[in-house]
């Protein structure tokens, strides 16, 4: 339970909100969860209408087969800057290839892109931290867990988030916490290295291979288990810009292709605790 009403300035709802969608009163986030948005595709907002849950076909041991029911995930994302991995996950939630829900954005940067995009789509968006000067009336990290709760956010993915994930975050959301990092971790992750500095830091090292790297997220910076990763070719005339966007573009497949397998539940603990991906074509094989 919040333990405080959250006032406008913590919880914006879109500035130019989709066509007849009414606009819950600024109250705690349960009101929200009624709020069914739309995304405006075109000028006449189009209800999308989401089936709470899906079907897979499971094998048996015995080899019959069985359906499972799966329920939809919701989903927060957490950005500070223009948000291009949070945009390919929701047209990935929308075009139906991601069998979840972004329900909330989160971001220390009120006015970054990706929180513009959040708000032109009907997405809530939440300051955390708020800046410093401001801070007085921020939400504590407890606050926090609780929003997510109130939202029912199954799993928080982190997308170009600048800040220290609270410890109280990474406790209350165990194994539910995604990052994606630009580099081939456990190289060139850590304290200080985000951004444009990671692609100048491989570029120096004279690495011939970097790429995103998905992981989960514990206390520390980048040292969460890896979960996904794919490699992109070092060329050796490369600027940072150039790698970084070669980079980006893997970023954007291997971070959908990762969240559709964590809402299809795909994602299973090998025995020494390294996290694996269960093929969606092939059950019996993990990557
Ligand atoms: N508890 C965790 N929090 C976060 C993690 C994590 O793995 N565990 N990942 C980061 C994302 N990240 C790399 O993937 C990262 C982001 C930022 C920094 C960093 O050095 N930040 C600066 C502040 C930058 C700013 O405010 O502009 C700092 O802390 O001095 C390193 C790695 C997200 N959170
Ligand atoms: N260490 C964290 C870090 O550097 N994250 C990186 O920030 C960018 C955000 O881009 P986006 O806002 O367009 O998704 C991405 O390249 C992401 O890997």
């Amino acid at each position: 339970m919040v333990s405080r009403v959250l006032f406008s300035s913590q919880l914006t709802f879109p500035a130019k909100p989709p066509r007849e969608t009414p606009i819950a009163p600024l109250t705690p986030p349960r009101n929200v969860l009624s709020f069914s948005f739309r995304s405006s595709v075109d000028r006449f907002a189009m209800r999308i209408v989401k089936t709470a849950s899906f079907t897979r076909t499971v094998a048996k041991v015995d080899g019959s087969r069985d359906e499972e029911a799966i329920s939809r995930k919701k989903l927060a994302v957490f950005v500070s800057g223009g948000g291009s991995n949070f945009k390919k996950i929701h047209e990935g939630c929308i075009g139906g290839s991601v069998q979840g829900d972004l329900v909330l954005l989160v971001t220390n940067k009120k006015d970054c892109g990706g929180a513009e995009y959040a708000r032109s789509n009907g997405i809530p968006v939440l300051v955390f931290p708020k800046p410093k000067r401001e801070s007085s009336d921020g939400l504590s990290p407890t606050e926090l867990v609780d929003v997510l709760r109130e939202y029912g956010v199954d799993f928080v993915l982190l997308a170009g988030y600048l800040k220290l994930i609270p410890a109280e975050l990474v406790k209350a959301f165990p194994k539910r916490i995604l990052n994606i990092h630009p580099a081939l971790l456990p190289a060139f992750g850590g304290k200080g290295l985000y951004g444009m500095r990671v692609h100048k830091a491989v570029l120096a090292s004279g690495a011939r291979y970097s790429g995103p790297t998905i992981h989960f997220v514990d206390e520390e910076y980048d040292t969460g288990r890896i979960l996904a990763q794919s490699a992109v070719r070092v060329v050796a005339n490369d600027t940072p810009e150039e790698l970084a966007k070669r980079v980006l573009h893997e970023e954007h497949k291997l971070y959908v292709e990762v969240v559709a397998a964590i809402c299809e539940e795909r994602i299973k603990w090998r025995e020494d605790g390294v996290p694996l991906i269960q093929s969606k074509d092939n059950p019996d094989d993990y990557y």
